[in-house]
C-alpha cells in the first residue's frame, strides 16, 4: 500500500540518518565483546535467542549498515512461532509497562506518542486489543514509534479484516520494524 511504501522510505531515511550519527564505539564494543556480553547488548531488541545468537555469530561488522542488513536478513526467516515467542516481551498497546527492564523502557519510548490522557481513545484501544485477541488469538503488534494513538487504532481496525495468513505476515512486518528500530537505538548512542 502507499502507506507502507512511505513508511518504508521514511524508515530507510531514518536508518541512514542513524548510521551517520552512530558512534563507532558502540559498534566497536559489540564487535570486541564476549559472546555473552554481545548478546546482552542486543537482547532487548527482540526476545528471540536464535536471532540474537546468529547476529552475534556474524561479528565483526564493518559498519552499522552491515549489522542492520544482517539483522534484517535473519528476521526474514521468522514465521508464526517466532512471532508468538517474541510477543511475550511486547506489552499491549496502551498498557505502558512499568518494568525496569530494557524492553520495558523501549516499549515506553515507542508508545510515548500514544496519548494516554484521552480516556475515550484509551478505552477504544482496550476494546480494539480485546477484539483483535478474540479474532486472532494473540496480542496486536504494531510498530508504535512515530504513530499517534488514533493512527494505531485505525490500523488495528483495518487489520481486523485480514485473513489469518495475511495478518501473521503483517504482524511479522511490524515485529521486524520494531526490532530494527531498537537495534538502531542500541548503536546510535
Ligand atoms: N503490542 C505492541 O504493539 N507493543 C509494542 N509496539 C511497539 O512498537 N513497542 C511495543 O512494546
Amino acid at each position: 500500500s502507499v502507506e507502507q511504501t512511505d513508511v518504508a522510505l521514511a524508515l530507510q531515511a531514518y536508518s541512514l540518518a542513524v548510521q551517520e550519527t552512530a558512534h563507532p564505539d558502540a559498534l566497536r564494543a559489540f564487535n570486541s565483546a564476549s559472546v555473552e556480553q554481545a548478546k546482552e547488548m542486543i537482547a532487548a531488541c527482540v526476545a528471540l535467542p536464535e536471532w540474537q545468537q546468529s547476529l552475534v555469530a556474524g561479528r565483526p561488522y564493518v559498519s552499522l549498515g552491515a549489522l542492520l542488513e544482517k539483522a534484517a536478513a535473519l528476521s526474514e526467516r521468522w514465521q508464526l512461532s517466532e512471532l508468538e515467542s517474541a510477543l511475550q516481551a511486547h506489552p499491549r498497546i496502551g498498557d505502558k509497562p512499568k518494568g525496569l527492564s530494557a524492553e520495558s523502557s523501549f516499549s515506553r519510548q515507542e508508545q510515548a506518542s500514544v496519548n494516554g490522557h484521552d480516556a475515550a481513545l484509551r478505552q477504544a484501544l482496550a476494546q480494539g486489543n480485546a477484539d483483535y485477541e478474540a479474532r486472532f488469538g494473540r496480542v496486536f503488534l504494531i510498530r508504535a514509534k512515530g504513530r499517534s494513538g488514533e493512527k494505531i487504532l485505525a490500523n488495528l481496525n483495518q487489520r481486523l479484516k485480514n485473513s489469518d495468513a495475511d495478518e501473521i505476515q503483517e504482524a511479522l512486518r511490524q515485529l521486524r520494524q520494531i526490532t530494527q528500530l531498537r537495534l538502531q537505538g542500541v548503536f546510535a548512542r
